[in-house]
């Protein structure tokens, strides 16, 4: 466990008036006023150092901190907190400092620091995580489990939330509301620090993301803002802009040509992304096999389309597709950090139905194919995309392989079609408003909050 070292008092005047904010001198505002007035103190002038006014300004314009609270349970999550935080400084500049961390991993014990394998090891045995999930579902339930670890590791939580001071505390994860917000209400903090949810799924989610102790609760679809509402939230707290996907996706502008030439990719022939989430899940293999023979023509004796695969941080999955012999144009690769460029450079995408893949791909207008989808969270995606006529639904591999080589030939116009209507349903700017929401909020606190945190004596009496 971490531990919090007590701030040092502040030795100098300089660090009186610049260095010894409580927020823990992370201000760049305060680094850049320093070096200002250093500078002028060299050049004797002190009267010119209107050390009044750099004041005033400090006051107004003091570097905020938001801590982003994620965990590496699948790729979403981070993907959105890293979009968050990118989104932040292209808005914000220095105004906003941005931390992305995994706070049950960093500072608590079993099992909140292990649950990315746990999650793991539940949905490799699918029907444990069915269980799990739905039967925690009923608010009672869970509120008894996360009291039970709150009550265990508040001091832990605590000491995670103080070394970062926030001002804005962000959840992107299901089971990061409850825990951080009885820690605020133990510190009296509630109404001074900004804590909101951003949920990523984008339809069947669990309730444990709807806490009504919020101050928003960004929902990427209609059909999760009326799962909030039914769930106890108020109007006033929801609101609906879309699932925070990198800005790299939103505002770079990707010529397909130009991205191929970079990826080393055939110029001419049409490509079919194939990837299973950050993790490689999902029957990937199989899939890949069937697409190796669907898009080669025999009679021709030459393929008709050529495959990416994107195994994520599987890297059993990379080894055993790089060690297949290919009759067609086949590009293997492990954890890919510039997703934008490679679905800029293909047609269309096969994937399971993660809901941060599912995103990006509509933004790239990918038509899109789910192989495969986790119970319980995932589930709804599923007519997300069907019902919304932007891609199509098979467990078959066969089936895949078949329609991918009908799209790359005689249903060509469908592949349009759904490419347009991936249009229609993406949401690029989506992350660029909820950090412009989250500022309005910020202001609404005003300028200094002058957040006291301090160590609660005791949470034994207030559970
Ligand atoms: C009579 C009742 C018996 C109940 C027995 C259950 C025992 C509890 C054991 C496990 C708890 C299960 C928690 C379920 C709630 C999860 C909410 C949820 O939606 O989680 C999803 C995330 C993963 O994120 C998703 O990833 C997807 C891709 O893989 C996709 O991207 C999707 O969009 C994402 O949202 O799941 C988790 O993070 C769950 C981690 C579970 C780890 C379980 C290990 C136990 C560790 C800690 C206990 C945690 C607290 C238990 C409290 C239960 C309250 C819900
Ligand atoms: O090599 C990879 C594979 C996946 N991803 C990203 O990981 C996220 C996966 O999220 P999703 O919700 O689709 O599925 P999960 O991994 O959570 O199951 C998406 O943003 C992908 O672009 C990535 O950046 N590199």
């Amino acid at each position: 466990m971490a531990v919090v070292q007590p701030r040092k008092p502040p030795s100098s005047i300089t660090e009186k008036l610049f260095g010894g904010s409580y927020f823990g001198g992370s201000s760049n505002h305060h680094v850049v006023a320093h070096r200002r007035c250093s500078r002028e103190l060299d050049d004797d002038d002190f009267e010119e150092c209107d050390v009044g006014m750099e004041l005033a300004q400090i006051g107004a314009e003091r570097t905020k901190n938001v801590l982003i609270l994620m965990s590496d349970t699948g790729g979403g999550h981070r993907a959105s907190a890293e979009a968050i935080r990118d989104a932040f400084r292209m808005e914000f500049g220095d105004e906003y400092q941005v931390f992305v961390k995994d706070v049950w991993k960093e500072y608590t014990g079993w099992p909140l620091n292990d649950m990315e394998r746990s999650y793991k090891f539940m949905v490799k045995h699918v029907q444990l995580w069915n269980v799990a999930f739905h039967s925690t579902s009923p608010r009672w339930i869970h509120s008894v489990y996360l009291a039970a670890i709150a009550a265990y590791y508040a001091k832990e939580v605590e000491a995670g939330l103080m070394e970062y001071k926030p001002d804005i505390i962000i959840s992107v994860h299901p089971l990061m509301q409850h825990i951080p917000l009885w820690v605020l209400k133990w510190q009296g903090l509630q109404k001074k620090v900004v804590f909101v949810t951003v949920i990523t799924d984008l339809n069947t989610c669990h309730p444990t993301w709807f806490h009504p102790g919020v101050s928003r609760c960004y929902c990427p679809s209609q059909e999760v803002a009326k799962r909030a509402l039914v769930d106890g939230l108020e109007e006033s707290q929801v609101r609906v802009y879309g699932l925070p996907i990198r800005p790299s996706f939103a505002r770079a502008v990707h010529l397909k040509d130009k991205l191929r030439e970079e990826l080393e990719m055939d110029p001419d022939l049409p490509a079919v992304l194939l990837m299973g989430g950050g993790e490689g899940m999902g029957p990937v293999k199989k899939t890949a096999m069937a697409l190796g023979k669907s898009l080669f023509d025999k009679n021709a004796g030459k393929p008709i389309g050529q495959l990416v695969i994107i195994c994520g941080r599987n890297k059993n999955l990379a080894s055993t597709l790089q060690s297949e012999e290919w009759k067609i144009p086949v590009k293997v690769r492990g954890f890919e950090t510039q997703m934008e460029k490679w679905m800029g450079a293909c047609d269309c995408i096969i994937t399971k139905a993660g809901p941060g893949t599912i995103a990006e791909a509509l933004i790239r207008g990918l038509p899109i194919i789910l192989n495969d989808y986790i119970p319980g969270q995932e589930k709804g995606n599923v007519p997300y995309v069907v019902d919304n006529g932007a891609g199509i639904f098979t467990r078959s591999s066969k089936e895949t392989a078949k329609t991918v080589a009908e799209w790359f030939s005689t249903k060509t116009d469908e592949l349009q079609r759904m490419s347009e209507n991936a249009l229609k349903l993406a949401q690029p700017e989506a992350v660029f408003d909820i950090v412009k929401d989250l500022h309005e909020l910020a202001l609404q606190r005003g300028p200094l909050a002058n957040i006291p945190y301090m160590f609660t004596s005791s949470f034994t009496g207030l559970i």
